[in-house]
């Protein structure tokens, strides 16, 4: 069923690695690292995921990633996200990896680094799958802990072409993060930023003046503000929009009320991503399915969609 979806070539430019833990792994590398989870057993765990909001959903994510130690413990983690991106004809990726959700935690940045860069070079190498990797700051701490995480990665400095901003939203405008993106830029980075997610559309004026982001992670909110739609589509800078992400974490209440539609007919660079597909019910594929089964998404929609993803690739 939906073999057409699944076939299109298509890029994902937004999934967070430590989103793609799927259950099965956690109980794996929780009992390979001697660590005791809150949940049971992996049906315990799945019943946990219903979210009110973002914050929620981080709450049990940052908890769920304590299972990631080792260099292979990353190095699985990455690899099992490959092999999906096999499976559904995802031709190139570009994650987010958060090193201060582990750092803080005691792991070694180099463990991480070490795992998902080996994993994404056999991809390269194995799959013929391409990426980039995405040195994402955590917004709900301070800019100098940014600014430690930016100094960690300089001399790794050719795993990561860009630096982007996540976690909770709402009263971490990006204007926070302004000095350390100034920063990344001057050493040559390449940037981009959530915004527009649960945040109000003046965190998109300030991601594209202020932090000057290539692309808009999520950027959805940006439809209540008809002269940010006009500047999205003047400069066709792409949103990374992620509709099952959207609807798990209520920022729609119902795909039916996505209006990434509406914003692709009005000639917004929209694409289609998973965001956290294993808390939010599915990789690129799912995402593509439902909106072909809630909004009536058409085949041609579908390739315009894909050939967005295509089109908004920033690391070659
Ligand atoms: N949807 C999301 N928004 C912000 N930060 C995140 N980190 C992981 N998923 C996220
Ligand atoms: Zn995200």
């Amino acid at each position: 069923m939906h073999d057409w979806l699944n076939n299109l070539p298509k890029a994902e430019l937004h999934l967070h690695l430590e989103g793609s833990l799927e259950p099965e792994l956690m109980f794996r590398l929780a009992e390979r690292n001697k660590i005791a989870l809150p949940w049971n057993d992996v049906e315990a765990l799945r019943s946990a995921y219903n979210f009110g909001n973002l914050q929620e959903f981080l709450d049990l994510y940052y908890a769920g990633a304590d299972v990631l130690r080792t260099e292979q413990d990353f190095y699985d983690l990455t690899w099992a996200y490959l092999q999906k991106c096999e499976e559904q004809n995802v031709v190139h990726t570009e994650p987010f990896f958060d090193p201060q959700t582990h750092t803080d935690r005691g792991v070694p940045f180099e463990a991480a680094l070490n795992g998902i860069s080996a994993a994404l070079a056999d991809g390269r190498e194995l799959l013929g799958i391409s990426s980039g990797l995405i040195l994402s700051f955590l917004r709900h701490l301070p800019e100098e802990e940014a600014f430690k995480a930016l100094e960690q990665a300089l001399p790794y400095r050719n795993a990561f072409f860009a630096v982007g901003l996540d976690s909770s939203e709402v009263g971490h405008p990006p204007s926070k993060f302004q000095r350390v993106f100034d920063k990344a830029r001057a050493e040559g980075f390449l940037t981009v930023a959530h915004a527009g997610e649960e945040g109000p559309p003046e965190y998109i004026w300030q991601a594209l003046d202020l932090l000057k982001v290539s692309r808009i992670d999520h950027g959805v909110r940006a439809a209540e503000d008809p002269k940010l739609i006009a500047r999205l589509i003047e400069e066709q800078i792409p949103l990374t929009v992620c509709p099952l992400s959207n609807t798990k974490l209520k920022v729609f209440d119902d795909m039916r009320q996505h209006n990434i539609l509406d914003l692709l007919e009005q000639g917004v660079k929209v694409t289609v991503n998973s965001d956290d597909p294993a808390y939010f019910g599915g990789y690129v594929t799912e995402n593509f399915v439902a909106l072909h089964e809630s909004l009536g998404m058409t085949e041609e929609q579908a390739r315009r969609l894909a050939q967005n993803s295509l089109d908004a690739r920033l690391a070659y």
